[in-house]
């Protein structure tokens, strides 16, 4: 059994090639899809030269609805959801986010940095139901509601899935990993506002989907 990876990319130009190629090279993973959400950079260029199957949209979705729209263009059961910002993504830490779903243990697998870098671990060891690094069947993800206006709400509706349902799922450390934060990205001032959206769109899919 092979899987799918999807790769949610707003301006990523400068991340989305070693990711890509990372994953594209692991031996369980047939394709990778990149689905540029409304980017304005090179995301797509760069994903393509890396051997990704690139997917554009004109505009920007948010988190969840990229990822459903990669979801809509596969056909595999086990889905493997990575960021496109990811510092030291390695073979390892691919195998080991799909190997409990492909062997059938688990429907959900959840990557949390460890012994990376110090601010990115701190927030994944604050929230690791934040992490976008997860393995899913797609039997269970067909079954999580609001995925394509659940934006940066979408971990909050995997998570809360999963819990609701009791399913339980493999936590995976990720060691050495981290990701590039929104204020590196965007600057002090930008990356913060950024950040305060993203959490705005956490709350917002919180109240929206209260239990
Ligand atoms: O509107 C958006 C916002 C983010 N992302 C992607 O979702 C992932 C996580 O976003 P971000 O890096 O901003 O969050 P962080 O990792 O900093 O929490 C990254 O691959 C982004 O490119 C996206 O596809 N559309
Ligand atoms: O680690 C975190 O605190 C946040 C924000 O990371 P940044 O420091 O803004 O890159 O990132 C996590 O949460 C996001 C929202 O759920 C997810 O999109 C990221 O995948 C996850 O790493």
């Amino acid at each position: 059994m092979s899987a799918t990876c999807i790769i949610p990319a707003y301006n990523e130009g400068k991340t989305i090639g070693n990711v890509v190629k990372v994953v594209k090279s692991h031996k369980n993973v047939s394709e990778v899809i990149v689905v540029s959400d409304g980017s304005i950079d090179d995301t797509a260029e760069v994903a393509k030269l890396n051997g990704a199957k690139v997917i554009e949209l004109s505009e920007n979705k948010g988190k969840g609805g990229a990822m459903n729209e990669g979801l809509k263009s596969c056909e595999t059961e086990i889905i493997l959801f990575l960021d496109a910002d990811l510092i030291g993504l390695t073979d390892k830490h691919v195998a080991d986010l799909l190997d409990p779903v492909l062997n059938g243990d688990k429907l959900m697998s959840l990557g949390v940095f460890s012994q990376g870098r110090a601010t990115t671990d701190l927030a994944q060891r604050v929230a690791p139901y934040l992490s976008g690094q997860r393995a899913i069947k797609r039997d269970l993800l067909n079954k999580v509601s609001d995925l394509d206006v659940s934006r940066f709400g979408v971990e909050l509706a995997l998570t809360r899935f999963v819990e609701n349902n009791d399913i339980e799922i493999q936590i995976v450390q990720l060691p050495d990993m981290s990701h590039v934060m929104k204020e590196e990205k965007l600057g002090v001032v930008k990356g913060f506002v950024a950040r305060l959206k993203m959490y705005w769109e956490i709350v917002h899919y919180y109240i929206k989907n209260p239990s």
